[in-house]
């Protein structure tokens, strides 16, 4: 289904990022402009280096870029101060990275608890791992649980404050295909069921075939945006 273009989430206007490096600048972004939408899933490719998590940091108010402007529902993000910034964060946006980041000393349920606890209006810990298939494994240590297990916690801590959009960083990066497929059928249902935004980048161009929409990067410009014609299920993807 194409996304309704009415309601935007992100705008991105003109967006740069060079990093100085003293001797030389790096520079990551180059322009990149673009519209992402409630509710739609999108995946962002792009070859190593290509701008990608450069991207998705200034999307999540993790870094600022140089120049142009990015609004998340309105709002100025590029002039945001530090302390709007984190409530930003906080409250509107989960992250997903490829390692998983749990606290070895808590439980599954306890990971999602330490988010819940600062949330406003957050799901039950065990709700949110309900949710991505994880109901059965509540007392479990992240060392008793399998990789894509653990990135399954990681995805239920990142939804269960409700965040209109869930930025995923190679949530898939570390496994193998069939424990992937699993992480990405979690992501679809979260994206499906709360109607969260979802948006994954990735070298993987396997993973582009369950989007609503492509985005390719090239030595950080969007090259091409694709609306999907027809959108396959994780378990139809192969890599
Ligand atoms: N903190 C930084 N300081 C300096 N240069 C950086 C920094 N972060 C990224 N870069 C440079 O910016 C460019 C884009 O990096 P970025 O991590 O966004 O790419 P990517 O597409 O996500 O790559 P990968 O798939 O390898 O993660 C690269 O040339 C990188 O070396």
């Amino acid at each position: 289904m194409p996304p309704d273009t009415s309601d935007v989430v992100f705008h991105a206007e003109g967006i740069t990022k060079v990093y100085d490096m003293g001797e030389v600048q790096v520079h990551a972004l180059r322009g990149v402009s673009l519209d992402l939408y409630r509710g739609e899933f999108v995946v962002m490719l792009g070859a190593s280096g290509s701008g990608k998590s450069t991207l998705l940091n200034i999307l999540g108010g993790l870094d600022t870029a140089t120049d142009g402007n990015v609004t998340y529902c309105g709002k100025n993000l590029t002039r945001a101060s530090n302390r709007e910034l984190t409530d930003y964060r906080r409250h509107h946006v989960g992250f997903v990275f490829q390692f998983y980041n749990l606290i070895p000393s808590l439980t599954a349920e306890e990971n999602v608890a330490v988010v819940t606890e600062i949330a406003d209006d957050p799901m039950l810990p065990a709700e949110a791992l309900e949710l991505v298939g994880l109901g059965d494994r509540l007392h479990h240590f992240p060392a008793q649980l399998s990789g894509g297990q653990q990135q399954r916690v990681a995805i239920a801590r990142a939804i269960a404050k409700r965040p209109a959009v869930l930025l995923c960083d190679e949530p898939t990066g570390a496994l193998d295909s069939t424990t992937g497929v699993v992480v990405l059928e979690a992501l679809r249902r979260v994206n499906r069921e709360l109607n969260t935004t979802v948006a994954i980048i990735t070298h993987n161009a396997g993973i582009a075939e369950m989007a609503d929409r492509v985005i390719y990067l090239i030595d950080g410009q969007i090259s091409d945006i694709k609306n999907n014609e027809s959108i396959k299920t994780p378990s139809e993807i192969v890599w």
